[in-house]
């Protein structure tokens, strides 16, 4: 066969070949993005409208949030990052968004989070019909009553957590404490115990590997990221069956592997009991989120609502939307508090003025009323977001309106939570940690704090928004009045900011990831 001996391929000319491929594919994709997609008018960084890649590089550094800020600088309140997305800087586009009316979905972002198509949960379901059925059941884990159950194992923790945080010597300053790590234990504890019956115990001193988990949850976190910011978040759902699964497994950290079976060993546990206290309805049954999620049923059947499985999955949820975005909210409050005397100063008079022991703190009229401490931890969200750069939602058929323009089914828009609550035009000295300005007399008018208010979501909105918000609120109102009125703090000799306006660091990953303050602690001197 003349005609094969002749088209005969080394090696290198298949290399060559493969990569002329790639680069005219490349090529002509970014020159359709540039030039014809639908979205080719809109603003944005020139290399981001033809590509995903600036904005998975972004991710993968951990500062897309900043990139975002920057761009906005550039081009003005709407930006297209990626081709396919676009992301808005504006309060009535937020409203647009993801208000209830909004004609969207949360985008395939959202299948990158999973392992394996067993691990859906509320967050990771797509299909709007299929999340509203799935999350009125979790709302079940959500009601007035199980936050009062959880009440007492919430202090208990704390009570607890406020003894290590001084150590054995209570007349000087306790050892310099990395109060990220600090708190995430704390987090965890009381997680564990609401969600499972069973604390982690972490916070406790000595060997415990499950300590390591929140470490290993960021690690995985900022890969996941990334990934999904690439070309690649395309192909996820038919990678996964094809062996992408498998990889993800074999990847896992140890910790990762012992947090798993640790959560798995929990859930069969969790469920044993439950099965025993309705065999014997006599015994005592401990009411938390566990407990409502087992006994929910399906409206439709009559059935249980969760199988195994589902049970499973949303443990896992439960246990990352609750640790991260609580934990963050607190080491951004406490750095910020540790360089702002005169705010630590005024929120210690109010809670110690409130109430006359710390054990008294608890939920009811008398926290409620502490409206400086609340303005502490909304400044605190606002300033150092649980999620920093936009929560992506794909536009469904028919099209959406942001902010009076049109845009096409397909499209991923969104807003972010870091630059929303950065915005100049909206707080006017953004980067000024003022809790006064959530209240109304301290130098604002009523109609400046709803202005403020209106533009500020950090639970979110509408038919995705945060399940856990009123069990997030009261447990930062008991961690923050708990530990300001028991103990003073102070950042750590050599870990004071550097001069100019003090600012937390925070890496995006999705989840913010952070590190510190690192502080000191000692009993208050009138406690
Ligand atoms: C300061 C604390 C918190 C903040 C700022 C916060 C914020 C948020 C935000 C912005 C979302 C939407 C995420 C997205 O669409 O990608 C969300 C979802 C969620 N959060 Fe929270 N959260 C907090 C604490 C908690 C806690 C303590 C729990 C539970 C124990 C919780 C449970 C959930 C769940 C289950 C979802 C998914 C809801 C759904 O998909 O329908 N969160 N949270």
């Amino acid at each position: 066969m003349p005609f094969i001996s002749k088209w005969s391929w080394s090696p290198v000319d298949l290399v060559i070949l493969v990569l002329l491929l790639s680069c005219s594919w490349v090529l002509s994709h970014g020159f359709f993005n540039l030039f014809f997609h639908p979205l080719c008018r809109l603003p944005g960084p020139f290399f981001g409208r033809m590509s995903p890649w600036p904005s998975a590089y972004h991710a993968l550094k951990g500062d897309r949030h900043i990139w975002l800020e920057n761009c906005f600088k550039k081009y003005g309140n709407k930006i297209r990052v990626e081709p396919n997305t676009v992301v808005f800087r504006s309060p009535a586009a937020s409203r647009d968004i993801y208000g209830s009316k909004a004609n969207v979905k949360r985008a395939r972002f959202y299948d990158a989070l999973m392992r394996k198509e067993e691990d859906r949960n509320t967050i990771t379901t797509l299909d709007n019909t299929l999340h509203a059925k799935r999350r009125k059941l979790l709302n079940l884990a959500f009601t007035e009553r199980s936050l009062r159950a959880s009440t007492v194992f919430m202090q208990q923790h704390i009570d607890r957590w406020n003894e290590l945080l001084v150590g054995n010597d209570i007349s000087d300053w306790s050892e310099p404490r990395n109060f990220t790590d600090w708190v995430d234990r704390l987090v965890f504890d009381i997680l564990g115990d609401i969600c499972f019956g069973k604390s982690f115990e972490i916070k406790e001193e000595g060997n415990n590997p499950i300590r390591e988990v929140p470490h290993a949850i960021v690690k995985t976190m900022r890969f996941v990221y990334t990934i999904s910011k690439s070309p690649i978040l395309g192909l996820i759902p038919w990678l996964r069956p094809r062996g992408l699964s498998r990889i993800f497994n074999s990847i896992r950290s140890k910790e990762i592997i012992l947090y798993d079976n640790f959560i798995a060993s929990s859930v069969k546990e969790r469920l044993q009991r439950e099965e025993k206290s309705k065999a014997s309805p006599s015994s005592s049954t401990r009411e938390d989120m566990f407990h409502f999620l087992c006994n929910a049923e399906d409206p439709d059947t009559g059935l249980p609502a969760f199988s195994d499985q589902d049970i499973n999955a949303e443990a896992h949820l439960l246990l990352v939307a609750g640790s991260d975005s609580t934990s963050v909210t607190m080491s951004g409050l406490f750095f910020y508090l540790a360089h702002y005397p005169r705010v630590h100063a005024k929120l210690t008079e109010e809670v110690t003025s409130t109430f006359s022991t710390s054990d008294d703190i608890a939920p009811g009229s008398k926290l409620s009323s502490c409206k400086y401490l609340r303005a502490c931890i909304d400044e605190a969200m606002r300033i150092s977001p649980a999620g920093l750069s936009e929560l992506p939602r794909e536009v469904l058929p028919g099209g959406i309106e942001i902010n009076g323009e049109f845009f096409p089914e397909g499209t991923v828009v969104g807003t972010a939570n870091w630059t929303d609550g950065h915005n100049e035009e909206v707080y006017g000295d953004p980067e000024i940690f003022r809790p006064d300005r959530w209240i109304p007399g301290q130098g604002n008018s009523l109609e400046d704090v709803s202005f403020i208010r209106a533009a500020f979501h950090p639970f979110s909105m509408g038919p995705f928004n945060c399940a856990g918000t009123n069990f997030a609120l009261q447990e930062l109102m008991l961690m923050v009045a708990k530990t300001v009125y028991r103990l003073d703090f102070r950042p750590a000799p050599g870990f004071t900011a550097s001069e100019g306006v003090p600012r937390f660091p925070l890496v995006d990953a999705y989840i913010t990831v952070r590190d510190g303050p690192v502080l000191q602690f000692r009993p208050r001197s009138d406690y």
